[in-house]
């Protein structure tokens, strides 16, 4: 029988590039000393000080998904190449960098994870607290009943000309951003009502309760998704806002852009 290095041993032989997905910094420090491959650090935060680092907007439950963000992040900054090699080093059942995969960069295969944040006209920290307060609401729900809710954010001039109001707009005169404490307060409030959230490129709460009028045109949004989904994705088509979309009924976040699904993610698992 071969020893386990000559057979696990391809997974990093002769790999352009090591991506540590959230390492702790002695397990960094390993690798700056004395290793010739590229070192690309992935996290929320750059605890370690990497040189080269990709931010992560979450952990992302789903390892592929944090994986995919990596690369594209990766991609996009010119820290690695199309067609590189990788040895992506991650955790997946402790806190600990537990497995290694290897996996080509194809850019190609961009599925627009990491646009979706660092490429929208909104500002990254807003589609991140956007997307945390739709997985908080996911989570607890309103008084224990699961709730959906519709955030469309960025570009909202021509989003609220896209739609129209289903009741007086609670943000009419006040000047209140996304992240504030007690906007998220707010927001879940509002959640259980009609329509959508309209918040700009910066995180001013424009309007809630719009009803959004889009083209449905050359929308493909997953079967099975009823008229919110849709009218979320189809904004996203006809403007250069993006949706984050809180299923009552299955749960789930989405986020859509320029008129596709971008990313799902289970609150639960958060
Ligand atoms: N065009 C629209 N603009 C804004 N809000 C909408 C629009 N269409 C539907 N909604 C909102 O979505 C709610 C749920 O509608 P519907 O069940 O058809 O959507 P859905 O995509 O199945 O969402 P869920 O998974 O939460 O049930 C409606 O009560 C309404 O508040
Ligand atoms: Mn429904």
């Amino acid at each position: 029988m071969a020893g386990v290095d000559d057979v696990f041993g391809d997974i990093f032989s002769s790999v352009d590039a090591i991506m540590l997905f959230g390492p702790s910094g002695s397990y960094y420090e390993r690798f700056t000393t004395g290793e010739d491959s590229d070192v690309v650090v992935v996290g929320t935060e750059n605890d370690v000080g990497a040189e080269t680092f990709v931010e992560l907007p979450l952990e992302f439950d789903e390892v592929s998904e944090r994986v995919r963000f990596g690369i594209e992040g990766a991609l996009e900054q010119d820290v690695i190449d199309d067609g590189d090699d990788l040895a992506c080093a991650t955790s997946v059942f402790s806190d600990d960098i537990d497995t290694v995969s290897r996996v080509r960069a194809d850019a190609d295969a961009h599925t627009g994870i990491y646009d979706l944040f660092a490429k929208s006209r909104a500002e990254p920290a807003v589609i991140k607290s956007v997307l945390e307060l739709a997985i908080e609401l996911g989570k607890k729900g309103q008084k224990g009943k699961p709730v959906g809710a519709l955030f469309i954010v960025g570009d909202a001039g021509k989003v609220m000309n896209k739609s129209r109001p289903l009741s007086y707009n609670p943000f009419e005169k006040s000047h209140v951003h996304v992240g504030d404490p007690i906007v998220n307060v707010m927001l879940k409030e509002f959640s259980r009502l009609d329509g959508a959230f309209v918040i700009s490129d910066a995180g001013k709460l424009v309007s809630a309760y719009r009803y959004l009028e889009p083209s449905a045109e050359g929308v493909d949004i997953p079967k099975g998704l009823g008229a919110r989904h849709m009218a979320g994705g189809a904004i996203t088509r006809d403007t250069n806002a993006i949706a984050i979309v809180l299923s009552e009924s299955d749960g789930l976040v989405r986020a859509f852009k320029a008129g596709e699904l971008i990313l799902e993610v289970d609150p639960e698992a958060y």
